[in-house]
């Protein structure tokens, strides 16, 4: 795949508008991801490691918040187990429609995919083994987020595993600003302008509520699950694991 450059926020806009995950942004989504989130590469491949450790014959495994579905195809060039279904959910339409292209010449393996177009707080979870969340958690309203990870946590099988990664905030202040810091000098080393940091910046400033390590942990632990650990950092971006 051309991977098409990232350009949404080079010129100055007149009249900001939130962030959102429409036709613009899925043109570019790939460059996009891969020059913001540090370790993103990474991430995707080792997923598809921790996938393949927990997966369960005849159970389900959901990518949810799949974008294009590089999660999917990771987990799925992985799992090695007999009756394994993928179900691949994003909210929205032009990503799915892309992802299903993407999915279609995927021949790494026949593990069947089911793509979903639909709210991730409507998705029934059920005889899952492995439920990853890849940086969506963050754009679910604060007030819905424990009732999301109650439904992941009863949906899924004893031995189950949850691969959450966001972008965090963190307490203390100068902590935080180190963070925000150098994650924007990691966007800068990736060709990204002053002007475009800043403007994307302020799109995303309704629609991607960061939180702290601790208020997932919380959030996890409230839950149900007995076992959580972050498996991955990167400046501000990690990854957590949570086992029932
Ligand atoms: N309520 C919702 N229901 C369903 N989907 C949603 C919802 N809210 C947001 N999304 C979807 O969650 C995805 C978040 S991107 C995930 C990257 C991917 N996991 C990857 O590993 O490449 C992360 C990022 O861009 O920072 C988008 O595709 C949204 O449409
Ligand atoms: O770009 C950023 O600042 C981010 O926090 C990551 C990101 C990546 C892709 C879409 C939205 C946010």
């Amino acid at each position: 795949m051309v991977k098409k450059q990232d350009t949404i926020y080079a010129a100055p806009l007149e009249q900001m508008v939130d962030f959102s995950f429409d036709e613009r942004v899925v043109d570019v989504f790939p460059d996009m991801i891969q020059r913001s989130v540090p370790g993103y590469a990474t991430l995707i491949s080792n997923i598809g490691i921790l996938a393949a450790k927990y997966a369960l014959d005849n159970s389900r495994c959901y990518d949810l918040g799949c974008s294009l579905g590089a999660v999917t195809l990771s987990i799925r060039q992985r799992i090695k187990k007999q009756n394994c279904q993928i179900i691949a959910v994003d909210n929205s339409p032009a990503m799915i429609e892309k992802a299903q292209h993407i999915l279609l010449a995927d021949k790494a393996s026949d593990i069947e995919v089911q793509l979903v177009c639909e709210d991730i707080a409507d998705t029934v979870i059920e005889n899952a083994s492995v439920v990853v969340m890849n940086f969506t958690l963050q754009f679910i309203p604060l007030a819905h987020r424990q009732a999301l990870i109650n439904q992941i946590y009863n949906g899924l099988k004893p031995g189950g595993i949850l691969i959450l990664s966001e972008k965090l905030a963190f307490p203390d202040n100068s902590i935080n600003q180190f963070h925000i810091d150098v994650h924007h000098d990691f966007k800068r080393a990736n060709g990204y302008s002053d002007m475009e940091i800043s403007q994307k910046r302020t799109a995303l400033e309704n629609v991607l509520i960061p939180e702290s390590l601790e208020q997932h942990q919380q959030r996890l632990r409230a839950a149900g699950f007995g076992f959580t650990e972050k498996w991955y950092q990167c400046f501000n971006f990690v990854s957590m694991v949570a086992i029932k």
